[in-house]
């Protein structure tokens, strides 16, 4: 089973003062539940904190609530070594990439010979050791409308409305690294929106993006939930051609922390 690590939630006891720190919500032990890496064992660094506000987010203490605790990336690391089968690190959030000390996490782990998954929005691109970038752009069905609001009525729906999508650092991302584009489909209302960025998302880089690479996701962060979605995305998938992914470890361990 993987094993849930503790976290200081308290700043003001790290004991590296000088040290660089990242705000981290959690690591965990786990296979990777999403993409083309899905059943690989990997270690996941969550980080804290975000630029969106999809009204579904299942990492609702990075975003909507973010925790505050930080580690500093000495910790990190330690804590992804003491997982000695693992050689996969997944960095996530929250948005990994609003935070500068990402990329020296990210230096660290690839020095030791990790293979690195960075999850991302895609809003923002940055320069660093990246095996996978795992981009999921947010659709118009992520925003956080009065009626879909986890915590208020709408008041974020703007700012999440104007940030969701930026077609050059998608393209950037693209260009920089290997890539999967994984949307979170709530239903076949999301077809068209995700086929015509696509095209913008093509239109704007020198890369081929075989629809192999397209993944789409059954919204959902309970196995009940994901009873009612997975086989309308499922087949959707086939019927436009791109990838279908799992959500392997809510199949598996259903809303648990720390999987
Ligand atoms: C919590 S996000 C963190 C990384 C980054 N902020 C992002 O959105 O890609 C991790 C992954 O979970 C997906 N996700 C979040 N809430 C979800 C939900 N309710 N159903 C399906 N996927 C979800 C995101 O789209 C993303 O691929
Ligand atoms: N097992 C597992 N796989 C995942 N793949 C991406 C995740 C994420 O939250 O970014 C995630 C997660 O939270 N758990
Ligand atoms: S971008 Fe990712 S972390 Fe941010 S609110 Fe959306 S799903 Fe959550
Ligand atoms: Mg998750």
């Amino acid at each position: 089973m993987p094993v849930n690590s503790t976290v200081d939630s308290d700043p003001s006891t790290t004991e590296t003062s000088d040290a660089a720190e990242l705000p981290i919500n959690e690591c965990f032990y786990s296979l990777q539940g999403e993409g083309t890496l899905a059943g690989v064992p990997s270690v996941f660094v969550r980080t804290s904190g975000c630029n969106l506000r999809c009204w579904f987010c299942d990492s609702y203490h990075t975003s909507w609530e973010p925790t505050h605790g930080t580690m500093t990336l000495e910790d990190i690391v330690e804590e992804v070594e003491s997982h000695e089968k693992a050689d996969h690190v997944v960095l996530t959030g929250g948005e990994p990439l609003i935070h500068e000390q990402s990329v020296d996490l990210l230096e660290r782990l690839d020095e030791l010979g990790y293979h690195t998954t960075v999850e991302t929005n895609g809003t923002i691109y940055r320069d660093a050791p990246i095996n996978l970038a795992s981009i999921s752009p947010k659709l118009a069905s992520s925003t956080p409308t009065g009626e879909k609001d986890p915590k208020g009525d709408g008041e974020w729906a703007d700012r999440h409305e104007e940030r969701r999508i930026d077609v050059d650092a998608l393209a950037d991302l693209v260009d920089a690294y290997d890539s999967q584009l994984k949307y979170v489909v709530t239903g076949e209302d999301d077809l068209p929106e995700i086929e015509d960025l696509l095209e913008r998302i093509r239109n704007a880089t020198a890369t081929t993006i075989p629809d192999s690479d397209v993944l789409l996701m059954p919204e959902g962060t309970t196995r009940e939930q994901l009873d009612d979605s997975r086989n309308t995305v499922a087949e959707l998938a086939m019927e436009y051609g791109y990838r279908y992914t799992p959500r392997l470890h809510v199949d598996l361990w259903n809303d648990a922390p720390g999987t």
